[in-house]
């Protein structure tokens, strides 16, 4: 996508200059890139405006990593996303401390708009990989969770944090209609970067992976966009028809606390937490572009072009569930009488060399503070009844716990890690 840098606030070079000026910075040591010593403050006060060289927008265009929740839960969707999975290698629980550390030094740095800074030898490999040298920060976010089996991996407490396993954490159960590829499921962590710039996005994400050298492995990485348009519109998913109206309904801080954030019962470190649900579904486009109009907008139970849903006239009046198809998506979803926090992102993968179909669909994501409750039956309903199976195959899953948000100076995972 083509777009003006120049609009987007302050450029990595820029921010470099400013970093000094300010003295702080990343040094890398000898290993290139292992010794972090310095994370630029994320929410340093923007030095702009005459003389600094920076772009007044900059401040409008980072997300600070600090807060009491993490970013990019229910942070407005940027356009990208990469979401990564890894498998802890660390020896102990030592290694693990250090690999969150650096993860949460690059984060901060990341979505600063920084740069990790080398020592100035040529000898030595850069210690940023410089895709983003003159890119703003693009309102990047990183949010990471943590799978079951970072508590407990075949019966074995690698870490000690067993007795810390949240609450409602497990893999989701096998559905009766899944056709997952284990390869492609689950991890001990998982990472998901967002951001507006589909570079800066792959930048913290490749070094991400770069910064776990030793300590982790990449289990998979995906990728997904989701459309544009101006005005905040609600995005279209690749059947055409408005994903994510309904998040209308909880999107206030009341709204977000019983819906988002977890509760009462869970372990102190989940405090202003939640769970991550992530499944990539794979929508059979060729089917479906064969099907009629009206098929399509049964599927649903709302129109495609105004994503009204039927027997309404705008995308946001209240459903009525009875004037919705039986078998729709909409109206299943309503008989649980359950709501979740949807940020899913589209995604395309070539084609099926052995049959010419496009590979493609939408990386669903959603947040929740009991999926126990509120996401496994929607899930099961969904795959005994609901006629978006004649167009679309989950072939991906994963359940992840995310750690409330990180005051300055404390690394993520710490109160899990530390307690
Ligand atoms: C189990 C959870 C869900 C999965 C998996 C899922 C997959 C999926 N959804 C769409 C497209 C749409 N979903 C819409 C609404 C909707 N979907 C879920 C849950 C899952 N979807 C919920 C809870 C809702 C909201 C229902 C409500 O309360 O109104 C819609 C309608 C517009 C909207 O509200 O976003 C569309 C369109 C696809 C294509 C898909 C898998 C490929
Ligand atoms: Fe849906």
């Amino acid at each position: 996508m083509e777009r003006d840098k120049k609009q987007q606030g302050m450029s990595r070079r820029e921010f470099l200059k400013l970093s000094a000026s300010l003295g702080a910075g990343i040094a890398i040591g000898a290993s290139g890139m292992k010794a972090i010593e310095h994370a630029v403050r994320s929410d340093a006060p923007a030095a702009t405006g005459a003389g600094t060289g920076v772009d007044p927008e900059a401040a409008d265009e980072r997300i600070p990593l600090y807060g009491e929740h993490q970013a990019g839960i229910v942070t407005p969707q940027q356009t990208y996303m990469y979401l990564a999975s890894f498998r802890i290698t660390a020896a102990d629980r030592a290694a693990v401390i250090r690999l969150f550390r650096d993860w949460t030094r690059f984060a901060d740095l990341a979505a600063a708009g920084g740069e990790m800074k080398s020592g100035g030898n040529p000898q030595l490999p850069p210690s940023d990989t410089g895709e983003t040298l003159d890119l703003p920060a693009a309102k990047l976010t990183a949010t990471f969770g943590f799978g079951p089996s970072l508590f407990l991996q075949d019966g074995k407490d690698r870490y000690g944090l067993a007795s810390k396993l949240p609450r409602y954490l497990q893999d989701i159960p096998r559905m009766p209609r899944d056709n997952l590829d284990p390869l492609l499921c689950g991890g001990d962590v998982c990472v998901q970067v967002c951001a507006e710039d589909q570079q800066v996005a792959f930048h913290a994400i490749r070094n991400f992976i770069r910064l776990s050298t030793g300590s982790a492995a990449v289990n998979w990485l995906q990728e997904g966009f989701i459309s544009g348009g101006s005005g905040g519109q609600t995005p279209r998913n690749l059947f055409g028809f408005k994903d994510g109206t309904a998040n209308r309904l909880h999107e206030t801080p009341a709204g977000y606390d019983s819906v988002v954030w977890a509760g009462d019962g869970e372990p102190d470190w989940m405090k202003g937490g939640t769970y991550m649900a992530y499944r990539k579904v794979r929508m059979l486009l060729e089917v479906w572009d064969r099907s009629s109009l009206a098929d399509q907008e049964d599927t649903f139970g709302r129109h495609k072009e105004s994503g009204a849903a039927y027997g309404r006239q705008g995308e946001f009046d209240e459903v009525d569930p009875s004037r919705l198809p039986d078998r729709s998506h909409v109206r299943l979803a309503k008989e649980t009488n359950q709501l979740i926090h949807r940020r899913g992102y589209s995604y395309t993968d070539g084609v099926d060399p052995r049959t010419g179909n496009v590979n493609a669909g939408l990386l669903f994501v959603s947040y929740q503070r009991n999926p126990e409750a509120q996401l496994l039956p929607m899930l099961k309903l969904m795959q005994s009844r609901d006629a978006l199976n004649e167009y679309a195959v989950h072939i991906a899953s994963g359940l992840f716990a995310c750690p409330g948000g990180l005051r300055e100076g404390r690394y993520i995972g710490q109160s899990l890690l530390e307690s």
